[in-house]
């Protein structure tokens, strides 16, 4: 019969360090975090996040997630204070989902993981030129991991997940201001610790900034992720996007800070 050489091939997180040594790094990321054994560290501010006028540009299916890109031409949605020595631009942010239940965050909490994570990308243009210049320095990135949890509809996700059937192919579409301040939690309590980038390049640059506090989605909204396919249009093949998460990695002696 027609044999189908499927263009893309998912590439299984546990071959990556075949083509990025760094994979096996001391400091990769996610992680498993230990509340109990997290530093409580007083000098530890709150976080601070301006994202007044966020100008958001576009929704892109890249292939293996769903990224809403923004405007960094300035410091107009900016992150700071917290384990931060500068602001820190927002670049975009993404999620990462399992195909079912409860499975589907990149970071767990004492061994349990979240039905999805947000993560909210920013990085030091303070001390760095372009996004890509940050994102092979050790205090380049910094990006906030929110937890999602089904419940609920989440009142403002919508505005993300109804367009997503636009992007059901790897393709991209405008989607006018959207202001990510709406899928924060209530309380900004976080775990901090040094960490990496959780898929290739896997650049061990990232200040990491995990809210304990998981936001509310609904079964249906979170569906709509799941309906996402890592193909083409023009592929034959239907390849659902779906745990696109890489599991935890090895703390290799890392602290984890918390605010709490
Ligand atoms: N799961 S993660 O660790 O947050 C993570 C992992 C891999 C990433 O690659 C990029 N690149 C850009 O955003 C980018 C945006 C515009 C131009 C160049 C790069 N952000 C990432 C975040
Ligand atoms: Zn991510």
């Amino acid at each position: 019969g027609h044999h189908f050489i499927p263009f893309c091939i998912i590439i299984s997180p546990s071959v990556w360090h075949k083509n990025y040594p760094v994979a096996q790094g001391n400091r990769q990321s996610p992680i498993d975090i230990v509340p109990h054994q997290a530093l409580h560290d007083p000098s530890l501010g709150p976080v601070v996040l301006n994202y007044d006028q966020c100008t958001s540009m576009n929704i892109t299916n890249n292939g293996h997630s769903v990224v809403v890109q923004f405007d960094d031409s300035d410091d107009r949605s900016v992150i700071q204070g917290g384990p931060l020595d500068n602001p820190y631009r927002l670049k975009q942010f993404h999620f990462h989902w399992g195909e079912k239940g409860c499975h589907g965050s990149e970071h767990t909490v004492a061994g349990n993981s979240y039905a999805s994570e947000l993560h909210l990308v920013h990085w030091n243009a303070v001390k760095y030129k372009t996004f890509g210049e940050a994102a092979t320095a050790p205090d380049g990135l910094a990006v906030l991991g929110i937890f999602l949890e089904t419940g609920d509809d989440h009142r403002w996700l919508h505005v993300i997940t109804d367009a997503l059937y636009m992007v059901k192919f790897k393709v991209s579409t405008t989607v006018n201001c959207f202001n990510p301040k709406c899928l924060l939690p209530s309380s900004l309590h976080y775990w901090t610790y040094l960490g990496s980038l959780t898929t290739p390049p896997l650049h061990e640059s990232v200040i990491w900034i995990v809210l304990r506090e998981p936001i509310i989605v609904s079964e249906k909204q979170l569906g709509k992720f799941r309906m996402l396919l890592f193909t083409g249009e023009e592929e034959d093949q239907r390849i659902r996007m779906e745990n696109n998460f890489r599991p935890p990695q090895p703390l290799k002696g890392r602290k984890v800070r918390s605010s709490i």
